[in-house]
């Protein structure tokens, strides 16, 4: 654990306590992220430890190299058909567990994903928790076709909307508009605060060529909250925080070890 960064460290402590909810034989649905990587990595170290046997639909290309090359069998989730659980990071939690996800460009999967499973719960450290979600740029994917439309229509739909700030920005990689696996792009949307976004998903999803928002509303069932110190507490709906212990059989520092040699 020395060896990590603070960051780090949140982030394996809120992964490994989501990894006592894994039990075998279940069908699992992986996010995308750097937490979602150490919970991607901590079920692979599982497997090889323990010997069970589970499936799991990955919601980035990323992901599911990154869990094929752990030794975990990779679904496809019309195969799976629904999920057990869904493990996976966040932008932003507020008080009532709705989200914002999407800063790694892999929100429509993982929304897919998570809203075909029994339950999702979010990996995350506690700088993610905020009061009201939208300091974090909001993201919005949308199909190249006509996508400067997309953000005219946006801006002016914005003009109706409890927010704090109104800029659009698309998603740049380098000097090229950013491309999600589906090939589509992101626009980010710097709102600040997001004073009710149970009105503002469905105004943006309807806009013609937005596929999909990173507002995740009513999804999450449990938050699974990491700290620096290497504890991990699970957040309750009811805002009730209850420590979580760690009940594997994982060699922590052989496993930091490994993992830090792979990076
Ligand atoms: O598109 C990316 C996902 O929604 C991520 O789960 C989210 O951005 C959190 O990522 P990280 O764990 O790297 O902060």
């Amino acid at each position: 654990m020395n060896t990590l960064t603070p960051a780090d460290r949140a982030k394996y402590a809120a992964s490994r306590a989501a990894l006592s909810l894994v039990e075998p034989d279940m069908k699992l649905g992986l996010g995308t992220g750097s937490t979602a990587n150490w919970f991607i990595r901590l079920l692979g170290e599982r497997i090889r430890v323990d010997g069970i046997k589970l499936s799991a639909v990955a919601t980035s290309d990323r992901t599911a190299a990154l869990a094929r090359s752990e030794g975990i069998e990779v679904i496809e989730l019309d195969a799976a058909g629904w999920l057990d659980l869904t493990i996976d990071g966040a932008d932003e939690v507020d008080p009532a567990l709705n989200l914002i996800k999407g800063g790694g460009g892999a929100h429509l999967q993982e929304k897919i994903v998570a809203t075909a499973s029994d339950r999702m719960v979010v990996i995350t450290d506690d700088s993610k928790l905020v009061d009201t979600l939208g300091a974090f740029p909001l993201p919005v994917e949308v199909i190249p076709l006509g996508w400067t439309a997309s953000r005219a229509i946006i801006e002016e739909m914005l003009e109706q909307i409890d927010v704090d700030g109104r800029e659009v920005t698309p998603r740049m990689n380098g000097s090229e508009l950013y491309r999600t696996d589906e090939g589509n792009h992101i626009l980010d949307l710097h709102l600040k605060r997001i004073g009710d976004p149970h009105r503002l998903s469905p105004l943006l999803n309807q806009v013609a060529g937005v596929v999909e928002n990173g507002l995740f509303l009513g999804v999450a069932d449990q938050i699974m909250v990491g700290y620096d110190s290497g504890q991990a507490h699970l957040l309750e709906e009811n805002g009730v925080m209850r420590p979580v212990s760690f009940a594997d059989g994982i060699d922590e520092q052989a496993f930091i070890k490994r993992v830090m040699s792979q990076d």
